[in-house]
């Protein structure tokens, strides 16, 4: 095999953005109030802090309106709950996101509990795990969205195809299989305990890596053409010293010479994280305003 195509999922997201301004702007007109999100963030991580100030900003550039509501890392889980439910009952805030993980004080399950359902633009609370188990309409976690959202712009139809995915998390792994699943893949969740990783992984038209291991994933793994999505975000040590550069849970190097294609790190998942959650949030505001949006509007 040559080299695979690149996924871009940085311009795809640019792309979507620009789709959902649109759609923000006409709701403006229509509600006569912009569309709303509200982030909270407990505590200083500066990695946590980077990924609020981008949302954010990003809010804002599509005409929604975004409320970010900084508390200290000792907050108590009365205090986290009560904003919670003073967003949930505020008519301004269409979607709610608490920035995980939260500081070990605080039970994250408790907080995800609190959050309105047809505000939970994230997709974790087990209302919205239900519907998409169910196949109900709700919110879908972001990032496997997105991750489909690529796989149906590169591949068109997934139906009859071989999916592995790496990882059995509740925020990837498991919506993810649920998604490929609904897409009419043959789909298989291996983790850290799956015996003969390699082997089960050379079988996949489609891989997602999704397992928090920088460079896990080896291009001998890889199915000459398969198509490969890198959900890792791992911040490694670079060869420059004292500096640090970001790679995903594949080795891109090696996997990028048998792939058929393959998205980067950066570029490639993580800004669609984003810019499904700017989609969710829309979505959430034409149902709560109770406006149509046709199913195929975005
Ligand atoms: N309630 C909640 N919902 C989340 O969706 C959520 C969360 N908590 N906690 C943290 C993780 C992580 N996450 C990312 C979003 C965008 C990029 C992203 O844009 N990454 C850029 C690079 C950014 C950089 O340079 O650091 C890229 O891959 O190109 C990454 C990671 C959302 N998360
Ligand atoms: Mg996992």
């Amino acid at each position: 095999m040559g080299d695979a195509a690149i996924i871009d999922g940085k311009a795809f997201a640019e792309d979507l953005r620009a789709r959902i301004a649109d759609l923000a702007a006409r709701f403006e007109e229509t509600a006569g109030r912009k569309a709303g999100l509200a982030v909270v963030l407990v505590g200083e991580d500066p990695a946590s802090q980077v990924y609020v100030r981008n949302k954010g900003r990003q809010t804002v550039a599509c005409g929604m309106e975004s409320f970010e509501h900084k508390l200290p890392a000792e907050t108590s889980e009365a205090d986290l709950l009560a904003l919670v439910e003073r967003l949930n009952s505020d008519p301004a805030v269409d979607g709610i996101l608490v920035q995980l993980p939260l500081p070990a004080h605080i039970n994250e399950q408790k907080v995800i509990a609190t959050i309105n359902p047809d505000k939970d633009v994230d997709g974790f609370h087990v209302v919205n795990v239900g519907r998409l188990a169910t196949g109900l309409p709700g919110f879908v976690p972001c990032t496997p969205l997105g991750c489909v959202m690529l796989l149906k712009d590169r591949l068109g139809s997934l139906s009859g195809l071989d999916a592995v995915v790496i990882g059995r998390s509740n925020i990837v792994g498991k919506p993810m299989a649920q998604l490929l699943t609904a897409e009419s893949c043959t789909v298989t969740i291996a983790h850290s305990r799956t015996k003969n990783l390699p082997e089960v992984v050379r079988r996949a038209d489609i891989v997602v890596a999704a397992v928090g291991r920088p460079e896990m994933v080896k291009g001998d793994w890889i199915k000459p053409g398969a198509t490969v999505i890198d959900v890792g975000i791992n911040r490694v040590p670079s060869a420059e010293e004292g500096k640090s550069k970001l790679v995903g849970d594949v080795d891109f190097a090696s996997a990028s010479e048998v792939a058929g294609a393959i998205t980067p790190v950066p570029g490639g998942v993580g800004p669609m994280t984003i810019a499904v959650l700017l989609r969710n949030t829309i979505v959430a505001a034409h149902r709560n305003a109770g406006i149509a949006l046709a199913e195929d509007a975005i």
